[in-house]
């Protein structure tokens, strides 16, 4: 479904990727796991298109990504980019606008779900409830890749939690790949199919969460400490 193969990525000082190998199925919530630069936000900028590879070629379906992947991919950056003075519903609305396949009822079910007032100013609204809406915004288009950078950084515990379940009930997994990064590992744990632990731009290992869990023995903390260490 999406393939990177033999993906380098250069900024002008740093080379970010080398040489990066991943493909990744339909139906699976993969983590990508890794300490601060280690690659993970370039890693879904380029599969979004929104950024080109030095070397190497990145596929959804088949297709080599270009700009018109926008079209495929709901993608979640690391930045709030929301007009303050606008409602949630009026935010809601205006993205909805933007997408032809943002799917209206879909934004209600998780508004509701995540008990988001609609009436309520965005620049009034608690750093969780920021948080909340943003998700509802990537999940309520239906397309067939969700890119979520860091969903759940900077929101406490309970906040997490409660994003976690809602996470779970509103990908479509028959339809769906997600890749979330996060430092938050073990609370999207019981989130994740797959892991994929990227270190110094390159991929250091890549596990099924229960084969690491029956056959290792291990969580996904300890994996990764492991290949820190
Ligand atoms: N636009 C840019 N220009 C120059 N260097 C960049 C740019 N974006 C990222 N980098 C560098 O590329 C490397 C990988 O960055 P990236 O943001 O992909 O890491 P990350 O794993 O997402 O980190 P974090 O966990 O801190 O978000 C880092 O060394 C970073 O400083």
């Amino acid at each position: 479904m999406i393939t990177l193969d033999h993906v380098t990525k250069r900024y002008l000082k740093t080379t970010a990727l080398r040489g990066i190998n991943l493909h990744l199925e339909t139906g699976k919530i993969y983590g990508l796991i890794g300490s601060n630069g280690s690659g993970k936000s370039t890693t879904l900028k380029l599969i979004a298109g929104l950024i080109q590879p030095t070397k190497g070629t990145i596929k959804v379906e088949d297709i080599p990504v270009d700009r018109r992947i926008a079209s495929k991919v709901s993608y979640l950056s690391e930045l709030d980019e929301y007009y303050g003075f606008y409602t949630v519903q009026q935010t809601i609305d205006f993205f909805g606008s933007q997408f032809p396949d943002f799917n209206h009822e879909k934004a209600e079910d998780i508004r509701q779900f995540m008990k988001l007032d609609s009436e309520s100013k965005v620049k009034h609204l608690s750093k969780g409830n920021r948080g909340r809406l943003k998700i509802l915004l990537t999940l309520a288009r239906e397309v067939p890749v969700i890119l979520m950078d860091e969903p759940l950084s900077g929101l406490d515990p309970m906040v997490r939690d409660s994003i976690v379940k809602g996470l779970i009930s509103f990908i479509d997994l028959e339809h769906q790949v997600v890749i979330i990064t996060t430092h938050e590992i073990k609370e999207v744990e019981t989130l994740l199919d797959e892991v994929i632990a990227i270190k110094d731009g390159e991929i250091a290992g890549q596990y099924n969460v229960d084969d690491l869990r029956i056959e290792q023995n291990m969580n996904i903390v300890e994996w990764m400490t492991r290949i820190y260490e």
